[in-house]
C-alpha cells in the first residue's frame, strides 16, 4: 500500500478534526453466495483525507462502505476508528458519530428540511436552540437560504438541493467521519460540479475523515486526496494520490480502468486557483447605479458582477442592463453561474460554455468573490501545462491534453482575448 503524502493535505494537520480508519484482513462472505464479497481487504485511511472508493461494478465497495458503520458485519477481520474496535460499540452509537450520505439525499419526505437535517441532533438530545442554530448554519455551509429553505418539504426542492440538505444531514452531528455512497450520482453535471466544489471547501475548514463511493473516475480524481482501485472481491489494484495514479498506473487493470485515452484528465488536478482572474468590477446591491457605472467605465469595463453583503456574486450585467437608482437583486428565478477556486479546469471549460459571458465569476474563501476566469486566461494555462508536459518525458505527459482534446472540450465557446466583457451582446 502506498503511504505518499496527499498533496491537499500537506501542511494543515492542526485543522484535522477527522480520525484514521483501519481494515485489518477484513473479510465478508454474504450468506448463501459462493465467493466472498471482500477478499482480505487490510486499508489505512488516514485522519482528515477524502478516499474515493472505485473499481468496476460489483467489487465491493459499498459493502466494504457500509462495514465501516456496521450496516454490513465483516465476516472476519477488525475494522478500528481512531484505534477503537468497531464491535466494542453498540451499532446505533456509533451511527450517530459517522455521517452517511447516500444519492439523493434520501430524505423523510414527510419532513420538513430542518427535521430532517435535525435527526441525529434529535437522537443526540441536543436542545432546541442548539438544534436551530446548527441546522441554520448547515443551510449557509451548503449554500440555501435557511429563511427559504428551512421549512420545504423534500417535494419542493429541486435534486440538487435535496442532496445538499443530504449532505447537511450528514454533516449535522458534526461526526468525525463521514460515508458517501454515489452522492452526486443522480444531479446534473453542472449542479454535481457545484456540490463537489461545496464539499471541498466544507472540507477544506472541517478536514473530516470522508469515504465516499462513486463510479466517476473524474469526481475521484478531483475530490480524492487518495483513490482506492478495487478489482472484483474488494483487492487494492492501487491506492495511491490521484496524480500519482495518473500518471502511474500500478498495472494495465488501472490504465485501463482510468482510461487511457482520456487526454483530458490531468486537467480534473489543475485548480481555478492557478488561473490569473481578471479583476471585473464588482459592485454592491443597494450601491448608487451611477457611482458602480462611473467606476466600471473608468476601469474601461462594460459589465460589472453584482455582489450580496456577503461579497458572493449574485448576478453579472451589461452597464445597459443596470437600471433605478441602486443596484437590486436579481429575480429568484435567476441564478448566476459561478465556480470555486476549487474547482478544476474541466469544470471551468464545462462553465464557460453555458455561459453568457466570456468568462465566469470565481469565489473563494465563504464563497467571496475573487474575479473573473476568462475563457483565454483558462486555455492559455492549459497550453502552457501542456507544454510543460511536453517538455518533461515520462511524467504526465501522456495525459496532457492534445489539441484535439481541447477542441472537442471547447467546441461552441467563444474564444474571446482579454477581458471577458470586450464584445458586448
Ligand atoms: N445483501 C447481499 N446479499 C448477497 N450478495 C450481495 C449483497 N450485497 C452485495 N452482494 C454481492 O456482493 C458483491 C459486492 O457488491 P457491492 O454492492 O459491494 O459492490 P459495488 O462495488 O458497490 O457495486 P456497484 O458499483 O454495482 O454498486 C456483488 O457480487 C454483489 O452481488
Amino acid at each position: 500500500m502506498t503511504q505518499s503524502t496527499s498533496s491537499r493535505s500537506t501542511g494543515r494537520d492542526d485543522a484535522v478534526s477527522g480520525v484514521e480508519i483501519v481494515f485489518d484482513d477484513i473479510v465478508k462472505t454474504y450468506a448463501g453466495t459462493s465467493g466472498p464479497a471482500v477478499d482480505h481487504l487490510s486499508l489505512t485511511i488516514p485522519a482528515g483525507e477524502i478516499v474515493m472508493f472505485v473499481g468496476p461494478s460489483g467489487c465491493g465497495k459499498t459493502t466494504s462502505l457500509k462495514m465501516i458503520n456496521r450496516l454490513h458485519e465483516p465476516t472476519s477481520g477488525t475494522i478500528t476508528i481512531d484505534g477503537e474496535d468497531i464491535r466494542q460499540k453498540n451499532a446505533d452509537e456509533l451511527r450517530r458519530h459517522v455521517g452517511y450520505v447516500i444519492q439523493g439525499g434520501s430524505l423523510f419526505p414527510h419532513m420538513t428540511v430542518k427535521q430532517n437535517i435535525a435527526l441525529v441532533p434529535g437522537l443526540l438530545g441536543w436542545d432546541k436552540e442548539r438544534t436551530a442554530k446548527r441546522v441554520d448554519e448547515l443551510l449557509d455551509l451548503v449554500g440555501l437560504k435557511p429563511d427559504r429553505y428551512r421549512d420545504r418539504f423534500p417535494r419542493e426542492l429541486s435534486g440538487g438541493q435535496q442532496q445538499r440538505v443530504g449532505v447537511a444531514r450528514g454533516l449535522a452531528a458534526d461526526p468525525p467521519v463521514i460515508l458517501m455512497d454515489e452522492p452526486f450520482g443522480a444531479v446534473d453535471p453542472i449542479t454535481r460540479q457545484r456540490l463537489q466544489d461545496e464539499l471541498l471547501s466544507i472540507q477544506e475548514a472541517l478536514r473530516k475523515t470522508i469515504v465516499c463511493v462513486t463510479h466517476d473516475i473524474d469526481e475521484a480524481v478531483k475530490l480524492g486526496d487518495r483513490i482506492l482501485i478495487l478489482t472484483e472481491g474488494a483487492k487494492i489494484a492501487q491506492y495511491d494520490t490521484p496524480e500519482n495514479v495518473l500518471a502511474a498506473p500500478a498495472n494495465t487493470f488501472v490504465e485501463d480502468f482510468v482510461g487511457a485515452g482520456s487526454a483530458l484528465k490531468a486537467l480534473s488536478l489543475s485548480r481555478v486557483a492557478e488561473v490569473e482572474l481578471f479583476p471585473q468590477t464588482s459592485v454592491k446591491v443597494g450601491e448608487s447605479v451611477a457611482d458602480a457605472k462611473e467606476r466600471a467605465s473608468r476601469a474601461g469595463h462594460t459589465s460589472v458582477v453584482v455582489l450580496d453583503e456577503q461579497e458572493r456574486p449574485i448576478d453579472w450585467l451589461w452597464l445597459r442592463a443596470l437600471q433605478g437608482e441602486t443596484v437590486r437583486e436579481p429575480d429568484e428565478d435567476r441564478d448566476l453561474l459561478t465556480i470555486s477556486q476549487q474547482a478544476t479546469l474541466n469544470d471551468a471549460l464545462d462553465s464557460m460554455l453555458v455561459s453568457t459571458h466570456d468568462g465566469v465569476p470565481v469565489t473563494g474563501a465563504q464563497d467571496r468573490y475573487a474575479g473573473v476566469a476568462t475563457f483565454s486566461a483558462v486555455t492559455s494555462l492549459i497550453t502552457s501545462k501542456n507544454q510543460q508536459a511536453q517538455g518533461s518525458s515520462g511524467d504526465a505527459i501522456a495525459q496532457a491534453p492534445d489539441d484535439a482534446d481541447l477542441e472537442e472540450a471547447t467546441a461552441g465557446a467563444s474564444a474571446g482575448s482579454g477581458a471577458p466583457d470586450g464584445e458586448d451582446g
